[in-house]
């Protein structure tokens, strides 16, 4: 029998095959982003944030660049509420391994935090130096998002006549997006206010 779990999953790959990008709009339920959300604010509290850097090991900040804040997230010392997002994501990694071959063998994940302002300028996922991320996964966390709060991540996708077509998906709390970390251009644009989410990447 096919769970509402495996259904939002299917949906996810055959976006990803289909276009290019999966999106599901209830991968969390409005309790689940509550929850995280608390907990990414705890622990920016308690000083465990760091200025996201750039390059293979994350250790140049530009803030030209990219402007959030992040955290590594760890099970070995994960709240209740991070591992059922990592179960989640666990769950996940199986079924596309059951379903696409693709091999992934492990994954990451860090909170982020964007301040009013702040922007990721278009880049690919994946370092030249280290091709393992094959999917990248962000999961919104922010409660009644408006469209005039900006803050959309811009997906650059090539067409088949060489062209290429923007398509901007609002961080609204519970939505997740994925896309192959090796393809697909993207960006995330300033908002009004902070920006929220939970993102990671599915490897080899
Ligand atoms: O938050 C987003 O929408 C995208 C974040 C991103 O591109 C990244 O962290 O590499
Ligand atoms: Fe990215």
């Amino acid at each position: 029998m096919t769970s509402a779990l495996e259904t939002q999953f299917d949906t996810l790959i055959d976006g990803i095959l289909e276009r290019g990008y999966g999106i599901a709009d209830d991968f969390l339920t409005a309790d689940e982003v509550q929850a995280l959300a608390t907990r990414l604010r705890a622990r920016r509290e308690q000083g465990q944030f760091r200025a996201a850097g750039i390059g293979n090991q994350n250790t140049t900040v530009e803030k030209q660049i990219r402007g959030d804040e992040i955290h590594w997230l760890d099970r070995a010392e994960a709240t209740p509420e991070e591992l059922t997002f990592l179960d989640r994501v666990d769950a996940f990694v199986q079924y596309v391994n059951r379903t696409c071959y693709l091999g992934l063998r492990d994954y990451e994940f860090h909170f982020a935090l964007y301040p009013a302002g702040t922007f990721y300028k278009r880049h690919l996922d994946q370092f030249r130096t280290d091709s393992r991320r094959r999917l990248s996964v962000i999961c919104y966390l922010n409660t009644d998002w408006q469209e005039t709060d900006g803050g959309q991540l811009a997906l650059y996708l090539p067409a088949e006549d060489g062209t290429e077509q923007t398509l901007t998906v609002a961080p609204i709390g519970g939505r997740l997006v994925c896309f192959e970390s090796g393809k697909l251009e993207h960006e995330v644009l300033p908002a009004t206010r902070e920006r929220l989410s939970v993102t990671g990447w599915l490897k080899n």
